[in-house]
Parts: structure tokens; C-alpha cells; sequence
């Protein structure tokens, strides 16, 4: 709540016009009764027309006035709710930017998207609707039943008895209700999440022909959410006709109470007239209050799951020091693991154990292993997206713990495993790696990357427009953008994580030659599972299940080392079966 009000407060003028122009409103429309009354007991009761236009110009002057302060207050309401909306989404956004691999793992993609579109969302229409109705609702409540009782305090006891009854039936649909909007919007969430995943996987969905199944498992999911909202729906329908038989009751009351006094001459007619209009003004606010209490309760909970993000801490803020490279010059190693561990957040065993390896600036380390051995971890440490759990990884001599995050990225550059590419053009990617790369040295990374031909070929070259995530590239094409896009950074240490899996045997060569021909000083590390890709490195680093199963160039290896032994063979007994084939 202090957080919200500290998004409030930027705009202290709108905030409080708002509901300044409501009341207004509402002080307004209380007096429109009176005027009726009149009307009847002075100029119908009296065949005084030039009266009656009078009055009437007044109710249309009442009316007009009413309207223009009502949609000032709407205005203010809007542009202060969407302001705070604004604000609050924008800081979410950077603060969700702190986050470490380890914060993003735990709470999940699709639920940090939940949080920065549906949530604040539905803060923000709180906000709009609390700002329009919580003080003009309870006004004209007690406003009417103060001006009821001011026209006569015998013929107004009806009001005694029928609004603390309404009170009761609204507050108590309300109390059953709102446990079930909250169901509601739990499943809501799940099938945004549902939705999210088929969207993102659809080309898998459609590859796996699982059309059907997934079809299936959104209905049921969708069918959850249509049965938990028509329930919800027929209990808040139950509003409006049990509110209503209980104000026709207090009418009918008025009327016979009323009716009596007017026939006593103690009542006009007109102040009957105005003591209904009362009634109905008082059931229309009580249910507009019921629907803001709802939604009131919906955007508290997502405030509440927007807190729980903004109360993360970074487990890894940005700060430390730069990584200087005096020490580099005195022959230190560009990277070394020193018997590092890594256990993932909630995992139950540790995912690398006991790895130690050092690399001299300017030499290729590959990295090796199979499926799920632990070579994307190792490389996630390099550049502090996880800190490891033990041991230590020092970047030319010092600890990465002691670096800025943001500092030892740049210059670290990696390229993952998944080619990720955003929309907008070609040009644009490439400077995400600098900001103010010329054409001249996006054109040398795309050399290097082996991706100027394809570059070349399209018509509008550095300006192709790239749609999003990439879909008008190929793999391949995706994979040496995302190459060149590191390269374009000039990165002392250079991580290819199998981003060389979509390219062609004779690409991937010529890719690995024109890194080493063109980036002498660079210390850049090769993981993959095929041989050929990191047989010519300096040092290979084998892992299995985690552990270092060897450590040495392809010669030592390929004599000594059985686990290095085996990867070759199953390669080579592969590469016969094609050539068989
Ligand atoms: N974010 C994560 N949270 C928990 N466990 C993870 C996470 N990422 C990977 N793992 C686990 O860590 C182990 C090593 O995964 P990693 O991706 O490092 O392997 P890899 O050698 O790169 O595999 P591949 O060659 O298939 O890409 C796997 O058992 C995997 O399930």
C-alpha cells in the first residue's frame, strides 16, 4: 500500500480532483429531487407553467453542470490511475532487469509477465475506479438519507429499516464472492500461462501433431474458468433482485406511510416523490459500491502479487569493481575455475562439482561432454549470470564476485545456446554488443561470423527488418547474427555455447578459422558436442555428469583419456552410418 500511495503521490493535484468533482457531482444530483418536488407541489399542483419550464431549465442546468464535473473527475481519474500504472509497470520492468538467472528460475517467465501486464492492470482500474467512487458513493448514501429525513423525519423511517437491510444483503453477497473472484483470477492466470506456453512452442505443438491434445487441455482449462465465473456470476446476479425487492418494499413503505400523511395534509405530494427518488438514488450508489468493494479486492490482490516482485532482492546486485587488466600483463590467466561447485536454486544435488581449469588471454578452450553434463552451467558462471556455490572463478586474477556484473559483461561477450534475436533491424541487433558500432565493424563481425554473404544477399542489408523473435531468419542465419552480434562487441573472452549446432560442418570451420585468424588477443571458449568442433583448441576440458573427465589438447586426450575416447568413437561411428547410408 505505501508503495502504491508513493505512485499516487507524483500527482497530488489530479489525485485529489478526482474525487473532489465527484462529490461535486454527487452534491449536485441530491438537489435534483428537491426541484421535482417542486415542480409537482408548486407548478403542477398550482397549473403554473412558466414555473414548470423554469424548474425544468434548472433540472437540465443541474444535469448539464452534474455531466461536466462528472467527466472531469473521470479525466483526472483516468490520467492519475494511468500515470501510476505507467510508473509502476516501467519500475517493475527495471527492477525485474536486477534479477539474476536465479531470481527468473524461481518465479518464471510466464508469471513475471502476468505481473507486469494483468496485475498492473488491474491495480491501475483499481485505482481509476477507487479514485471516481470511494468518497461520492457513502456521500450520496447518507447525503440522501440526510435530505430524506430533511423533508420529513416520519415519512423518511422507511429508509431506517430498508438501507441497513440492503447494507446486510449487499455486504453479505459480497463476503461469499469475493473467495471466488480470487479463484477466478488463480485460473485466469493459469490459463494465461496455458496460453503463453502454446503460443511461444506452437511451431513444436504442430511439429508433434499434439493440435489435439493441447486443444483439449485449454478446454479444460478454459472450461474451469467459464464454470468459475458463471458460479461467481449467479451469486453476484442474486444483487440486483434481492436489492430490489428490498427497496420496492421501502417504497411501497413510503408510499403508504407517505400517502397517509399527504392525505392527513402533513405531506405534499412532490415530497413523497422526492423521498423515492431518494430511495432509488441510494440503491443505484450501494450497488456501484458492491462492484467497486469487488474490484477494490481484485487489484489489492495483484497489488499484493506485484509487492511479492518488487520485495525480491537481486541476488546479485551491480555492484563491485571493474575487472582491470594490469594484473593480465604480470601473466595471469584470462579465466580460471579453482575446484568450482554449482548447486541450482531448489535442485537437490550439486550440477558441477570439482572444476579447475585455467586459460591464458588469447587462447580457445573447448568444452565437451554430453547431454546435460553441465556445459551451459559452467558457462553461465564466466559471466556471473549464477555464482557458483563453491570454489572460485577468477576473471585475469580476480574474483568474479568482486566484479560489477554489468562491468564483467563487457567484456564477456556469450553467445547461448538458443539464438535469440529482437525485432527492429539488422543494424540495431548488431549494437547491442556496441552501442556505437559503425557499419565498418558490424561488416567485420559479420565476416568473422560468416554471415556478410547471406547479409549481402538480402536487398536492404544492414537495415533488414527482423521480425519478431527472429522469424524471418533461419536457425542458421539466427546463430551467426547472434555471433557476429557478440563479435561487434570486441569481447576479451568470447563463450560460443554450441551456438555453432545449426551451421553446416564446412560453416562451422570457416567460422572457428576466421575467430582465430581475426581476434588474436580474445580468450575464446568453443562448448559443443562434436569433436571437430573443438579439436584444434588449446586445452579441452571433458565433463561427465558434472565432473572434469579429462583435461588436455585432443592428442593427450584422445591417447589417455577413455570418457574422450568414447565421444570420438560414437562420432566417428556416426559419421560411417550417414556415409553408409
Ligand atoms: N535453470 C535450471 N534450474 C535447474 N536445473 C537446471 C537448470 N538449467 C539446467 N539445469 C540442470 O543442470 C544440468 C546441466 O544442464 P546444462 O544445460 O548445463 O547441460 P549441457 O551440458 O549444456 O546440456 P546440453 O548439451 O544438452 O545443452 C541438467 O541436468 C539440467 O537439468
Amino acid at each position: 500500500m505505501t508503495r502504491l500511495l508513493s505512485y499516487l503521490r507524483p500527482h497530488p493535484i489530479i489525485t485529489v480532483m478526482a474525487p473532489l468533482f465527484k462529490m461535486l457531482e454527487a452534491t449536485f444530483e441530491l438537489f435534483v429531487p428537491l426541484v421535482v418536488a417542486q415542480m409537482i407541489d408548486v407548478g403542477i399542483a398550482g397549473n403554473n407553467t412558466p414555473y414548470l419550464w423554469r424548474m425544468g431549465a434548472l433540472l437540465i442546468l443541474l444535469g448539464i453542470v452534474g455531466f461536466s464535473f462528472s467527466l472531469t473527475a473521470q479525466y483526472f481519474a483516468a490520467k492519475s490511475a494511468v500515470s501510476a500504472g505507467m510508473a509502476m509497470r516501467s519500475d517493475l520492468f527495471a527492477h525485474i532487469g536486477t534479477f539474476s538467472y536465479q531470481e527468473i528460475d524461481t518465479i518464471g517467465t510466464s508469471t513475471l509477465i502476468n505481473r507486469m501486464t494483468n496485475d498492473v492492470n488491474q491495480v491501475q482500474n483499481g485505482i481509476n475506479m477507487f479514485l471516481r467512487l470511494f468518497l461520492r458513493s457513502p456521500f450520496v448514501v447518507l447525503g440522501a438519507m440526510v435530505m430524506a429525513f430533511s423533508v420529513d423525519v416520519r415519512a423518511a423511517l422507511p429508509f431506517a429499516v430498508t438501507i441497513p437491510a440492503l447494507l446486510v444483503v449487499v455486504f453479505a453477497i459480497l463476503l461469499i464472492s469475493m473467495p471466488l473472484y480470487k479463484k477466478v483470477q488463480r485460473q485466469l492466470d493459469r490459463v494465461l500461462l496455458l496460453t503463453r506456453e502454446n503460443l511461444l512452442g506452437i511451431r513444436v505443438v504442430r511439429a508433434f501433431a499434439r493440435q489435439r491434445e493441447e486443444k483439449e487441455r485449454f478446454s479444460r482449462e478454459a472450461d474451469g474458468l467459464y464454470r468459475k465465473q458463471i458460479f461467481v456470476g449467479k451469486i453476484s446476479a442474486l444483487l440486483n433482485p434481492l436489492t430490489y425487492v428490498i427497496i420496492n418494499l421501502g417504497i411501497i413503505a413510503v408510499l403508504w406511510f407517505g400517502g397517509r400523511q399527504v392525505d392527513a395534509g402533513d405531506l405534499t405530494q412532490g415530497q413523497v416523490i422526492a423521498l423515492i427518488n431518494y430511495m432509488s438514488q441510494i440503491l443505484t450508489e450501494l450497488v456501484k459500491l458492491a462492484n467497486l468493494i469487488i474490484l477494490l479486492s481484485r487489484a489489492l490482490a495483484s497489488l499484493a502479487r506485484v509487492d511479492a516482485i518488487f520485495d525480491v532482492e537481486p541476488s546479485m546486485p551491480d555492484e563491485g569493481a571493474s575487472p582491470s587488466f594490469s594484473s593480465a600483463q604480470e601473466g595471469q590467466p584470462a579465466v580460471s575455475f579453482e575446484n568450482v561447485g554449482f548447486t541450482y536454486a531448489g535442485a537437490r544435488e550439486e550440477t558441477l562439482q570439482g572444476i579447475s581449469f585455467s586459460v591464458m588471454p588469447g587462447e580457445t578452450i573447448g568444452i565437451i561432454g554430453g547431454t546435460g553434463s553441465g556445459k551451459s552451467t559452467l558457462a553461465n558462471l564466466i559471466p556471473r549470470f549464477y555464482d557458483c556455490t563453491s570454489g572460485t572463478i577468477r576473471l585475469f586474477g580476480q574474483d568474479v564476485r568482486s566484479l560489477k556484473p554489468s562491468a564483467i559483461r563487457k567484456i564477456v561477450g556469450i553467445v547461448p545456446q538458443k539464438a535469440t534475436i529482437f525485432s527492429g533491424t539488422l543494424r540495431k541487433n548488431m549494437q547491442w554488443g556496441k552501442r556505437d558500432a559503425t557499419d565498418e565493424e558490424i561488416y567485420r563481425a559479420l565476416d568473422i561470423a560468416q554471415a556478410r554473404e547471406f547479409v549481402d544477399s538480402k536487398e536492404k542489408g544492414l537495415d533488414l527488418m527482423i521480425q519478431q523473435g527472429g522469424s524471418n531468419l533461419s536457425g542458421g542465419q539466427k546463430q551467426r547474427l547472434t555471433i557476429a552480434r557478440a563479435l561487434a562487441g570486441e569481447p576479451d573472452i568470447l563463450i560460443l555455447d554450441d551456438s555453432a549446432s545449426a551451421l553446416d560442418f564446412a560453416t562451422d570451420a570457416k567460422l572457428r578459422r576466421a575467430i582465430k585468424g581475426s581476434t588474436e588477443n580474445m580468450t575464446v571458449f568453443i562448448i559443443s558436442q562434436r569433436v571437430s568442433a573443438i579439436r584444434s583448441a588449446d586445452h579441452i576440458l571433458v565433463l561427465d555428469d558434472g565432473r572434469p573427465a579429462g583435461y588436455g589438447t585432443h592428442e593427450e586426450l584422445f591417447s589417455s583419456n577413455h570418457v574422450y575416447q568414447e565421444i570420438c568413437a560414437s562420432q566417428s561411428a556416426g559419421k560411417e552410418a550417414s556415409a553408409n547410408a
